[in-house]
Protein backbone atom coordinates (compact mmCIF):
# COMPACT_ATOMS: atom_id res chain seq x y z
CA UNK A 1 0.00 0.00 0.00
CA UNK A 2 1.38 2.99 -1.11
CA UNK A 3 2.12 5.20 2.22
CA UNK A 4 -0.17 8.78 2.61
CA UNK A 5 0.58 11.90 4.37
CA UNK A 6 -2.44 14.19 5.62
CA UNK A 7 -1.33 17.82 5.70
CA UNK A 8 -3.49 19.89 7.88
CA UNK A 9 -3.26 23.40 9.49
CA UNK A 10 -2.25 24.98 6.35
CA UNK A 11 -3.11 27.72 3.52
CA UNK A 12 -3.13 26.23 0.29
CA UNK A 13 -2.41 28.66 -2.99
CA UNK A 14 -4.04 25.69 -5.22
CA UNK A 15 -3.33 27.67 -8.52
CA UNK A 16 -6.08 26.35 -9.69
CA UNK A 17 -7.73 29.23 -10.37
CA UNK A 18 -9.34 31.32 -13.04
CA UNK A 19 -6.87 33.79 -14.60
CA UNK A 20 -5.21 36.40 -11.74
CA UNK A 21 -6.24 34.03 -8.92
CA UNK A 22 -4.03 31.97 -5.83
CA UNK A 23 -7.74 29.38 -5.94
CA UNK A 24 -6.59 29.84 -2.24
CA UNK A 25 -8.24 27.61 0.50
CA UNK A 26 -7.69 28.95 3.69
CA UNK A 27 -8.11 25.95 6.75
CA UNK A 28 -7.05 23.52 4.11
CA UNK A 29 -5.78 20.39 3.85
CA UNK A 30 -4.18 18.27 1.66
CA UNK A 31 -4.05 14.50 1.62
CA UNK A 32 -1.12 12.81 -0.78
CA UNK A 33 -0.53 9.44 -2.05
CA UNK A 34 2.81 8.17 -3.16
CA UNK A 35 3.96 11.09 -5.51
CA UNK A 36 0.58 12.44 -6.18
CA UNK A 37 -2.05 14.75 -4.69
CA UNK A 38 -4.92 12.41 -3.58
CA UNK A 39 -7.10 15.63 -2.06
CA UNK A 40 -7.06 19.33 -1.17
CA UNK A 41 -9.89 21.11 0.31
CA UNK A 42 -10.89 23.13 3.57
CA UNK A 43 -9.94 20.77 6.84
CA UNK A 44 -13.18 20.59 7.67
CA UNK A 45 -13.88 18.91 4.64
CA UNK A 46 -11.75 15.81 4.76
CA UNK A 47 -12.47 12.92 4.07
CA UNK A 48 -12.83 10.68 7.06
CA UNK A 49 -11.39 8.00 5.66
CA UNK A 50 -8.39 10.25 5.48
CA UNK A 51 -8.52 10.77 9.30
CA UNK A 52 -6.60 7.80 10.09
CA UNK A 53 -3.59 8.40 7.90
CA UNK A 54 -0.03 10.25 9.23
CA UNK A 55 -1.07 13.74 9.29
CA UNK A 56 1.71 16.72 9.49
CA UNK A 57 0.40 20.17 11.15
CA UNK A 58 2.05 22.94 9.62
CA UNK A 59 0.98 25.43 12.25
CA UNK A 60 -0.98 27.94 9.10
CA UNK A 61 1.94 28.14 7.22
CA UNK A 62 1.45 28.75 3.35
CA UNK A 63 1.29 26.06 0.60
CA UNK A 64 2.10 26.46 -2.91
CA UNK A 65 2.74 24.58 -6.01
CA UNK A 66 6.64 23.96 -6.14
CA UNK A 67 8.25 26.59 -8.03
CA UNK A 68 8.84 25.71 -11.79
CA UNK A 69 11.73 27.61 -13.21
CA UNK A 70 10.99 27.20 -17.06
CA UNK A 71 14.09 29.25 -18.55
CA UNK A 72 17.67 28.66 -17.65
CA UNK A 73 21.24 28.38 -18.90
CA UNK A 74 22.71 27.55 -15.92
CA UNK A 75 25.18 24.43 -18.08
CA UNK A 76 27.91 26.66 -19.01
CA UNK A 77 31.51 27.21 -18.62
CA UNK A 78 33.33 30.20 -17.19
CA UNK A 79 31.76 33.59 -15.89
CA UNK A 80 31.19 36.74 -18.08
CA UNK A 81 31.88 39.15 -14.74
CA UNK A 82 34.42 41.39 -17.00
CA UNK A 83 31.36 42.38 -19.30
CA UNK A 84 29.60 43.36 -16.39
CA UNK A 85 32.22 46.14 -15.94
CA UNK A 86 31.66 46.98 -19.26
CA UNK A 87 28.34 47.21 -19.67
CA UNK A 88 29.15 49.94 -16.22
CA UNK A 89 31.55 51.55 -18.84
CA UNK A 90 28.70 52.55 -21.38
CA UNK A 91 29.02 49.60 -23.63
CA UNK A 92 25.51 48.13 -25.04
CA UNK A 93 24.69 44.08 -24.88
CA UNK A 94 25.06 44.13 -28.59
CA UNK A 95 28.39 46.69 -28.44
CA UNK A 96 29.46 43.75 -26.55
CA UNK A 97 28.27 41.01 -28.81
CA UNK A 98 29.73 42.25 -31.79
CA UNK A 99 33.44 43.30 -30.17
CA UNK A 100 33.17 38.97 -29.31
CA UNK A 101 31.74 38.97 -26.58
CA UNK A 102 28.56 37.81 -25.03
CA UNK A 103 27.37 34.46 -25.78
CA UNK A 104 30.46 33.54 -28.16
CA UNK A 105 32.88 34.02 -25.16
CA UNK A 106 31.06 31.57 -22.90
CA UNK A 107 30.88 29.58 -25.83
CA UNK A 108 35.15 29.28 -25.87
CA UNK A 109 34.98 28.41 -21.80
CA UNK A 110 31.85 25.69 -22.51
CA UNK A 111 33.90 23.96 -25.08
CA UNK A 112 37.21 24.13 -22.98
CA UNK A 113 35.52 22.40 -19.99
CA UNK A 114 34.99 18.46 -19.92
CA UNK A 115 31.41 17.29 -18.87
CA UNK A 116 32.91 16.49 -14.94
CA UNK A 117 33.28 20.61 -15.28
CA UNK A 118 30.51 21.72 -16.14
CA UNK A 119 28.64 19.12 -13.59
CA UNK A 120 30.70 20.22 -10.77
CA UNK A 121 30.17 24.05 -11.70
CA UNK A 122 25.98 23.52 -12.94
CA UNK A 123 25.05 21.23 -9.11
CA UNK A 124 25.62 24.34 -6.73
CA UNK A 125 23.03 26.41 -9.07
CA UNK A 126 20.83 23.34 -9.30
CA UNK A 127 21.10 23.08 -5.16
CA UNK A 128 20.06 27.28 -4.71
CA UNK A 129 17.19 26.73 -7.02
CA UNK A 130 15.74 23.89 -4.49
CA UNK A 131 16.49 25.81 -1.73
CA UNK A 132 13.85 28.00 -3.20
CA UNK A 133 11.36 25.52 -3.58
CA UNK A 134 11.65 24.94 -7.01
CA UNK A 135 11.21 21.19 -8.56
CA UNK A 136 11.29 21.41 -12.27
CA UNK A 137 13.96 23.56 -14.02
CA UNK A 138 14.58 23.92 -17.80
CA UNK A 139 18.56 23.57 -19.10
CA UNK A 140 19.09 25.11 -22.06
CA UNK A 141 22.03 23.91 -24.83
CA UNK A 142 23.41 26.70 -26.92
CA UNK A 143 27.17 27.41 -25.21
CA UNK A 144 28.47 24.75 -27.71
CA UNK A 145 27.55 26.02 -31.18
CA UNK A 146 29.56 22.35 -32.45
CA UNK A 147 27.58 18.83 -32.10
CA UNK A 148 30.53 17.76 -29.09
CA UNK A 149 29.75 20.62 -27.38
CA UNK A 150 26.01 20.78 -27.29
CA UNK A 151 25.86 17.05 -26.70
CA UNK A 152 28.22 17.52 -23.52
CA UNK A 153 26.02 20.27 -22.05
CA UNK A 154 22.65 18.06 -22.70
CA UNK A 155 24.29 15.20 -21.46
CA UNK A 156 25.43 17.25 -18.45
CA UNK A 157 21.53 18.84 -18.23
CA UNK A 158 20.11 15.40 -17.84
CA UNK A 159 22.84 14.40 -15.42
CA UNK A 160 21.97 16.97 -12.94
CA UNK A 161 18.11 15.18 -12.88
CA UNK A 162 19.72 11.75 -12.11
CA UNK A 163 22.26 13.37 -9.13
CA UNK A 164 19.48 15.59 -7.54
CA UNK A 165 15.77 15.40 -6.38
CA UNK A 166 14.30 17.84 -9.26
CA UNK A 167 12.80 17.16 -12.80
CA UNK A 168 15.16 18.37 -15.77
CA UNK A 169 13.61 19.32 -18.83
CA UNK A 170 15.99 20.15 -22.09
CA UNK A 171 16.03 22.42 -24.82
CA UNK A 172 18.20 22.56 -27.66
CA UNK A 173 19.54 25.63 -28.09
CA UNK A 174 21.87 25.51 -31.26
CA UNK A 175 20.76 28.00 -32.93
CA UNK A 176 21.51 30.42 -30.44
CA UNK A 177 24.90 32.86 -31.89
CA UNK A 178 26.71 32.11 -35.06
CA UNK A 179 30.13 30.73 -34.25
CA UNK A 180 33.24 32.72 -35.03
CA UNK A 181 33.99 31.55 -39.34
CA UNK A 182 30.92 31.08 -40.59
CA UNK A 183 27.62 32.98 -41.50
CA UNK A 184 24.20 31.61 -40.21
CA UNK A 185 22.84 30.03 -42.71
CA UNK A 186 25.96 27.76 -42.99
CA UNK A 187 26.10 26.96 -39.47
CA UNK A 188 22.11 26.34 -39.47
CA UNK A 189 22.47 23.82 -42.30
CA UNK A 190 25.79 22.32 -41.83
CA UNK A 191 26.31 22.23 -37.90
CA UNK A 192 23.30 23.39 -35.94
CA UNK A 193 20.42 20.65 -37.68
CA UNK A 194 23.31 17.68 -37.42
CA UNK A 195 23.37 18.23 -34.43
CA UNK A 196 19.84 18.55 -32.91
CA UNK A 197 19.28 15.14 -34.77
CA UNK A 198 22.14 13.47 -32.99
CA UNK A 199 20.98 15.04 -29.70
CA UNK A 200 17.42 14.22 -30.01
CA UNK A 201 18.91 10.27 -31.16
CA UNK A 202 20.56 10.33 -28.11
CA UNK A 203 16.98 11.51 -26.09
CA UNK A 204 18.70 14.50 -25.04
CA UNK A 205 16.28 16.68 -26.08
CA UNK A 206 12.80 17.46 -24.80
CA UNK A 207 12.12 20.97 -26.78
CA UNK A 208 13.78 23.02 -29.75
CA UNK A 209 14.93 26.96 -28.89
CA UNK A 210 16.43 29.30 -30.66
CA UNK A 211 17.41 33.12 -30.74
CA UNK A 212 15.83 35.06 -33.13
CA UNK A 213 16.98 38.21 -33.35
CA UNK A 214 19.28 40.89 -35.37
CA UNK A 215 22.78 39.53 -33.74
CA UNK A 216 21.64 35.95 -34.17
CA UNK A 217 18.98 34.59 -36.54
CA UNK A 218 16.32 35.84 -38.62
CA UNK A 219 12.97 34.36 -38.70
CA UNK A 220 13.82 31.52 -42.13
CA UNK A 221 17.12 30.43 -40.52
CA UNK A 222 14.49 29.87 -37.28
CA UNK A 223 11.80 28.66 -39.22
CA UNK A 224 14.60 25.63 -41.07
CA UNK A 225 15.21 25.03 -37.24
CA UNK A 226 11.48 24.63 -36.42
CA UNK A 227 10.87 22.65 -39.32
CA UNK A 228 13.43 19.83 -37.99
CA UNK A 229 12.13 20.42 -34.75
CA UNK A 230 8.80 19.41 -36.14
CA UNK A 231 10.00 16.04 -38.06
CA UNK A 232 11.50 14.99 -35.26
CA UNK A 233 7.89 15.16 -33.39
CA UNK A 234 9.69 18.25 -30.20
CA UNK A 235 7.97 20.86 -29.57
CA UNK A 236 9.65 24.12 -29.96
CA UNK A 237 10.20 27.66 -27.74
CA UNK A 238 11.99 30.90 -28.96
CA UNK A 239 14.04 33.78 -27.48
CA UNK A 240 11.92 36.58 -29.68
CA UNK A 241 11.70 40.13 -29.62
CA UNK A 242 14.44 40.58 -26.96
CA UNK A 243 16.02 43.63 -28.05
CA UNK A 244 14.09 44.56 -31.26
CA UNK A 245 11.10 43.52 -33.39
CA UNK A 246 11.86 40.94 -36.02
CA UNK A 247 8.85 38.76 -35.95
CA UNK A 248 10.44 35.98 -33.82
CA UNK A 249 6.83 35.76 -31.38
CA UNK A 250 4.77 35.60 -34.43
CA UNK A 251 6.91 32.81 -35.88
CA UNK A 252 6.47 31.02 -32.61
CA UNK A 253 3.11 31.67 -32.75
CA UNK A 254 2.57 30.38 -36.29
CA UNK A 255 4.31 26.92 -35.16
CA UNK A 256 2.37 26.08 -32.19
CA UNK A 257 5.20 26.76 -29.88
CA UNK A 258 5.08 26.13 -26.71
CA UNK A 259 6.40 29.50 -25.44
CA UNK A 260 7.82 33.36 -26.92
CA UNK A 261 10.38 34.53 -23.96
CA UNK A 262 11.53 37.72 -23.65
CA UNK A 263 8.91 39.55 -25.85
CA UNK A 264 9.89 43.01 -24.55
CA UNK A 265 9.37 43.93 -28.29
CA UNK A 266 6.43 42.19 -28.82
CA UNK A 267 3.32 44.30 -30.35
CA UNK A 268 -0.66 44.13 -29.52
CA UNK A 269 -0.59 41.78 -32.87
CA UNK A 270 1.71 39.29 -31.13
CA UNK A 271 -0.26 39.53 -28.27
CA UNK A 272 -3.21 38.10 -30.82
CA UNK A 273 -1.22 35.90 -32.15
CA UNK A 274 -0.11 34.19 -28.86
CA UNK A 275 -3.21 33.98 -27.29
CA UNK A 276 -4.84 32.26 -30.53
CA UNK A 277 -2.16 29.83 -30.92
CA UNK A 278 -2.02 28.79 -26.98
CA UNK A 279 1.61 29.79 -26.52
CA UNK A 280 3.08 31.43 -22.96
CA UNK A 281 5.05 34.51 -22.76
CA UNK A 282 7.93 33.88 -20.50
CA UNK A 283 8.70 37.01 -18.79
CA UNK A 284 12.57 37.30 -18.04
CA UNK A 285 13.20 40.47 -16.10
CA UNK A 286 16.75 39.70 -14.78
CA UNK A 287 17.41 40.29 -18.51
CA UNK A 288 15.75 43.29 -18.55
CA UNK A 289 17.17 44.64 -15.54
CA UNK A 290 20.77 43.32 -16.59
CA UNK A 291 21.02 45.09 -19.90
CA UNK A 292 19.40 48.10 -19.17
CA UNK A 293 16.39 47.59 -20.93
CA UNK A 294 14.02 50.00 -21.24
CA UNK A 295 11.22 48.28 -23.37
CA UNK A 296 8.96 46.56 -21.06
CA UNK A 297 7.07 43.33 -22.56
CA UNK A 298 3.45 44.01 -23.52
CA UNK A 299 1.98 42.60 -20.27
CA UNK A 300 -1.58 44.86 -20.59
CA UNK A 301 -1.66 43.16 -24.33
CA UNK A 302 -1.37 39.64 -22.62
CA UNK A 303 -3.59 40.49 -20.48
CA UNK A 304 -6.54 41.48 -22.71
CA UNK A 305 -5.85 38.99 -25.46
CA UNK A 306 -5.56 35.84 -22.60
CA UNK A 307 -1.74 34.92 -23.29
CA UNK A 308 -0.47 33.27 -20.38
CA UNK A 309 2.43 35.05 -18.26
CA UNK A 310 5.35 32.78 -17.32
CA UNK A 311 8.44 34.18 -14.86
CA UNK A 312 11.68 32.76 -15.05
CA UNK A 313 15.45 33.32 -14.43
CA UNK A 314 16.76 33.23 -17.66
CA UNK A 315 20.28 32.29 -15.19
CA UNK A 316 22.48 32.53 -17.01
CA UNK A 317 26.83 34.20 -17.09
CA UNK A 318 25.82 37.44 -19.42
CA UNK A 319 22.38 38.95 -19.91
CA UNK A 320 20.85 37.66 -16.45
CA UNK A 321 23.36 36.02 -13.89
CA UNK A 322 19.93 35.86 -11.71
CA UNK A 323 19.73 33.16 -9.45
CA UNK A 324 16.93 33.82 -7.82
CA UNK A 325 13.31 32.53 -8.99
CA UNK A 326 11.89 34.39 -5.99
CA UNK A 327 13.92 37.28 -6.91
CA UNK A 328 12.77 37.12 -10.41
CA UNK A 329 9.09 37.21 -9.23
CA UNK A 330 10.00 40.27 -7.36
CA UNK A 331 10.87 41.91 -10.59
CA UNK A 332 8.64 40.73 -12.85
CA UNK A 333 5.95 42.68 -10.61
CA UNK A 334 8.09 46.32 -9.75
CA UNK A 335 9.19 46.51 -13.13
CA UNK A 336 6.59 44.78 -15.25
CA UNK A 337 3.83 45.72 -13.04
CA UNK A 338 2.56 42.12 -12.61
CA UNK A 339 0.45 41.55 -9.85
CA UNK A 340 1.97 38.67 -7.03
CA UNK A 341 -0.79 36.27 -8.17
CA UNK A 342 0.27 36.70 -11.53
CA UNK A 343 3.91 36.61 -10.73
CA UNK A 344 3.33 33.12 -8.89
CA UNK A 345 1.44 31.51 -11.61
CA UNK A 346 4.07 32.57 -13.58
CA UNK A 347 6.23 30.14 -11.72
CA UNK A 348 3.55 27.40 -11.24
CA UNK A 349 0.64 26.70 -13.64
CA UNK A 350 2.17 29.02 -16.44
CA UNK A 351 5.49 27.96 -16.37
CA UNK A 352 4.36 24.45 -16.67
CA UNK A 353 2.61 25.06 -19.66
CA UNK A 354 5.94 26.72 -20.62
CA UNK A 355 7.19 23.38 -20.81
CA UNK A 356 4.56 21.36 -21.56
CA UNK A 357 3.98 19.59 -18.55
CA UNK A 358 0.32 18.69 -17.64
CA UNK A 359 1.46 16.92 -14.78
CA UNK A 360 2.56 19.66 -12.37
CA UNK A 361 2.24 23.99 -11.46
CA UNK A 362 -1.23 23.34 -9.43
CA UNK A 363 -2.61 21.59 -6.39
CA UNK A 364 -5.20 19.36 -7.85
CA UNK A 365 -6.27 15.43 -7.40
CA UNK A 366 -3.74 13.62 -9.98
CA UNK A 367 -0.84 16.14 -10.37
CA UNK A 368 2.29 15.25 -8.93
CA UNK A 369 3.27 15.76 -4.95
CA UNK A 370 5.69 18.73 -5.57
CA UNK A 371 4.52 21.30 -3.17
CA UNK A 372 6.97 24.17 -1.31
CA UNK A 373 5.76 25.01 2.04
CA UNK A 374 6.82 28.70 2.99
CA UNK A 375 6.95 30.61 6.31
CA UNK A 376 4.26 33.10 5.48
CA UNK A 377 0.77 33.34 5.60
CA UNK A 378 0.04 35.83 2.56
CA UNK A 379 0.81 34.12 -0.83
CA UNK A 380 1.65 38.32 -1.60
CA UNK A 381 5.10 37.82 0.70
CA UNK A 382 6.19 35.33 -2.27
CA UNK A 383 6.71 38.62 -4.59
CA UNK A 384 7.25 40.45 -2.59
CA UNK A 385 10.03 40.00 -0.24
CA UNK A 386 13.90 41.41 -2.23
CA UNK A 387 16.89 38.86 -1.55
CA UNK A 388 14.33 36.95 0.98
CA UNK A 389 14.05 32.96 0.59
CA UNK A 390 10.88 31.97 3.34
CA UNK A 391 10.92 28.60 2.21
CA UNK A 392 10.13 26.01 5.15
CA UNK A 393 9.87 23.13 3.46
CA UNK A 394 9.99 21.22 -0.11
CA UNK A 395 7.71 18.30 -0.93
CA UNK A 396 9.34 16.42 -4.09
CA UNK A 397 7.41 13.58 -5.23
CA UNK A 398 5.40 13.14 -1.95
CA UNK A 399 8.69 13.37 -0.45
CA UNK A 400 10.06 15.94 2.37
O1 LIG B 1 24.27 36.46 -22.57
C1 LIG B 1 24.19 35.20 -22.67
O2 LIG B 1 25.11 34.41 -22.45
C2 LIG B 1 22.86 34.56 -23.07
C3 LIG B 1 21.83 35.55 -23.09
C4 LIG B 1 20.49 34.96 -23.39
N1 LIG B 1 20.46 34.26 -24.60
C5 LIG B 1 19.69 34.88 -25.45
O3 LIG B 1 19.43 34.47 -26.55
N2 LIG B 1 19.16 36.00 -24.91
C6 LIG B 1 19.59 36.10 -23.66
O4 LIG B 1 19.33 36.98 -22.86
FE1 LIG C 1 17.64 32.84 -22.38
Amino acid sequence: MTPSLVLTGLSAATMAAPVGGYGLIADAAIVLTGDRIAWVGPRADLPTAQKGLERRELGGRLVTPALIDCHTHIVHGGNRAREFEMRLEGASYEQIARAGGGIVSTVAATRAASEADLLASALPRVDALIAQGVAVIEVKSGYGLDLDTELKMLRVARALGRLRPVRIVTSFLGAHAIPAGTDADSYIDGVCLPTLRAAHAEGLVDAVDGFCEGIAFDTAQIGRVFEAARALGLPVKLHAEQLSHGGGTALAARHGALSADHVEYATDADARALAKAGTVAVLLPGAFYTIHETQAPPVQAFRAHGVPMAVATDWNPGSSPLGSILLAMNMACTLFRLTPAEALAGTTRHAARALGLADCGMIAPGLRADLAIWNVTDPAELSCGIGINPLYQRIFGGVA
